[in-house]
């Protein structure tokens, strides 16, 4: 069986190229990095490294690349033969590759392939195959709307598994924490009968995707932040100073109140999700740069994203925020010379009253919690504060 692959970064060979190979499937990564896509034509596999005592590894082979910058049409093409497709390029990237994916299904429509198609997002967002849909939407024609409901699948997914920046002598290999967790949501599925091994079906993701996405990710870039701000480097590093794992426990207990009361998980069972997932961030195998973690801060403050959807809905059921608010103050103040978008908040809060741009980049409207987060961000020691 075929795959095509989106993004041959860390995450897409790391995980997806590993539950991909496993389950039999040849893999054409699509990529614009033109060092990985010429050694996986050359090289044909490359090793997975689990990041634990031995330092297992894991093979992958049968892989090659295309370079959608330097040849589309062969990514077009691929599409005659595939049999699922998935991406792990990030949010913003999705808009970029939604014309090729658009063109690959009709190719397949022109071809008179009438079989059923799944194109997975495993980005970090909440409903990310729906978005990539819209975007591969506005490239059809109105004629290819019924094939693509009827043939067509784009189930929202979950990925859980830490793969840091790293650098190796081979640029193809990479470690990663043993912990992996994939979740596709089934109902959205159209190739029924295509079912990963190493995955979990979902009936309905949401419950799945916001405990991950709200706890997982919430808490590994509060440990960004308010480590940053207190000077670190690495999330290990950083969770060593009782102050901001205090502050990571806070945040969490935030939106795991918010996750039991909707949801229904029990405390318990939470609480050792919780805890499981601050080990994880611990691995003395793995480096993690809080610079990763933090990364685009501006999309870290979406209205759906990690901090604003669970403040904004446990501040509805009257649950405890003040934790986010600290948090999302320090994002306002975080500043990365590397990161375009750290760039750019600062921009905004030398043009805007801070005020302004809260609801600017959250899209909050509730002034109540717009005032607390400017209070806050105003408290801070240090209104600005950079990687050293
Ligand atoms: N690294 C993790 O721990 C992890 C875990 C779960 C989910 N994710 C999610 O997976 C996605 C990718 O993250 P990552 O850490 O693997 O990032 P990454 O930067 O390592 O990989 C992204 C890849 O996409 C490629 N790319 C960028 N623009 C492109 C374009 N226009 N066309 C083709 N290729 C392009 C890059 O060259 C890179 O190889 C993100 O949405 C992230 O949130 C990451
Ligand atoms: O990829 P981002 O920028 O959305 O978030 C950074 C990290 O929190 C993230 O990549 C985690 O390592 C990953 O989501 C773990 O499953």
């Amino acid at each position: 069986m075929q795959a095509i692959h989106f993004g041959g970064g860390n995450i897409g060979r790391g995980f997806i190229g590993e539950v991909l190979n496993q389950n039999d499937f040849d893999i054409a990564f699509v990529d614009v990095n033109v060092a990985i896509i010429d050694a996986l034509n050359e090289k044909k596999g490359y090793t997975i490294e689990l990041a634990e005592e031995g330092k297992p590894e894991v093979l992958v082979n049968r892989v090659c690349g295309i370079n959608n910058g330097e040849d589309p049409e062969a990514v077009v093409s691929a599409f005659e033969k595939v049999d699922i497709v998935t991406t792990a390029i990030g949010p913003k990237i999705l808009p970029y590759i939604a014309p090729l994916i658009a063109q690959g299904i009709q190719k397949r429509k022109a071809a008179g392939i009438f079989e059923p198609l799944d194109i997975i997002a495993c980005e970090n967002m909440i409903n990310g195959s729906s978005f990539l849909k819209e975007e591969v939407q506005k490239h059809l024609e109105s004629g290819d709307e019924s094939y693509l409901e009827q043939y067509i699948g784009f189930p929202n997914a979950a990925v859980d598994r830490i793969v840091p920046l790293q650098h190796h002598n081979d640029i193809l290999r990479v470690t990663v924490e043993p912990y992996k967790e994939w979740v596709i949501d089934q109902s959205q599925s159209k190739n029924k009968a295509l079912r990963l091994e190493g995955v979990h079906y979902a009936e309905d993701l949401e419950p799945f995707i916001e405990r991950k996405l709200f706890t997982v990710n919430t808490g590994h870039a509060t440990t960004a932040y308010n480590g940053r701000y207190a000077g670190y480097q690495l999330i290990d590093e950083a969770l060593r100073d009782e102050s901001v794992l205090a502050e990571v426990k806070e945040v969490l207990s935030e939106t795991g109140a918010l996750m039991i009361e909707k949801w229904k998980f029990l405390p318990e069972e939470h609480q050792k999700y919780i805890d499981k997932i601050l080990s994880r961030f611990s691995n003395p195998y793995i480096s993690d740069e809080l610079t990763r973690v933090g990364r685009t801060p501006i999309r870290k403050l979406g209205y759906n994203e990690r901090f604003i959807r669970p403040m904004r809905e446990a501040y509805e059921r009257d649950l405890v925020v003040d934790g986010l608010i600290r948090t999302v103050a320090k994002i306002m103040a975080y500043r990365d010379e590397n990161d375009e978008e750290s760039q750019e908040l600062a921009r905004l809060l030398k043009e805007k009253g801070t005020k302004e741009v809260i609801c600017q980049v959250t899209e909050l409207t509730d002034q109540e919690l717009i005032g607390q987060i400017a209070a806050a961000y105003h408290h801070l020691d240090s209104q600005s504060y950079l990687p050293q």
